[in-house]
């Protein structure tokens, strides 16, 4: 069984409450909350204040914060204090690493690292032991209905046969073009979470996509 984390950045923003229960409710176990500031992805999504006001109404939800952002060192207390589970910042991001873990562990916060297409699995080495989460873009980050990069799989075996080397604890996630068709790679691969956002929010029945998503 998957663990599904719907992209609500596929949402009807007009009713974004109402798509975060009706997903909930068809069995989606996070919300997978999707921050582009336009300067590390060159599209701009949403912040704090929505991520606050979701919280709010669905205190329960567990926030899978993925933030698209070049400095999450400097949004790391607002958005673990607007209701962020997990922080899910990159690796390519221009703030100190190990700081930036320091920080959110320090504010009581899941944490969790994520490499686009071009970045290789084993530069994540010298933090994988600090973390709960490992997520794999399998698209370049920046906007939804991309289409799926299979290099992503094999970047998922690496990552599963190094947790186990370690005896290490990180749950590993997959982003990006992920829909029935690339899903159950994906899981082959060792993915634990799947994140989709148009394969959800796009399909006539997204109870129905969430459910056979978290059946693989
Ligand atoms: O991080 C993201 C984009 O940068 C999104 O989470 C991702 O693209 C989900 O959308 P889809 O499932 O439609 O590909
Ligand atoms: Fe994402």
């Amino acid at each position: 069984m998957a663990i599904v984390s719907p992209s609500i950045l596929s949402a009807d923003f007009g009713k974004l409450g109402a798509d975060c229960r009706m997903v909930l409710d068809a069995g989606a176990q996070m919300l997978h909350y999707d921050v582009m500031d336009g300067h590390f992805v060159p599209n701009i999504s949403f912040g704090v204040p929505v991520l606050k006001s979701l919280h709010k109404n669905l205190p329960d939800a567990f926030y899978d914060v993925h933030l698209m952002i070049s400095h999450p060192l400097q949004y790391a207390e607002a958005f673990i204090k607007a209701g962020a589970t997990l922080y899910n910042f990159h690796l390519e991001c221009e703030d100190d690493i190990q700081a930036t873990i320091d920080a959110v562990r320090a504010l009581g916060c899941k944490v969790g690292l994520t490499i686009k297409p071009g970045t290789e699995p084993q530069a994540l080495a010298p933090y994988l032991d600090q973390l709960d989460l490992v997520l794999v873009m399998s698209v370049e980050p920046g906007f939804g209905g991309q289409k799926f990069m299979p290099s992503a799989l094999d970047k998922l075996r690496w990552l599963k046969a190094e947790r186990e080397a370690r005896g290490a604890h990180y749950l590993l996630e997959v982003d990006g073009g992920v829909d029935n068709a690339t899903a159950p790679q994906c899981v082959e691969a060792g993915a634990d979470i799947l994140v989709a956002g148009s394969a959800v929010f796009g399909a006539a029945d997204p109870a129905a996509a969430v459910q056979h998503l978290a059946s693989l």
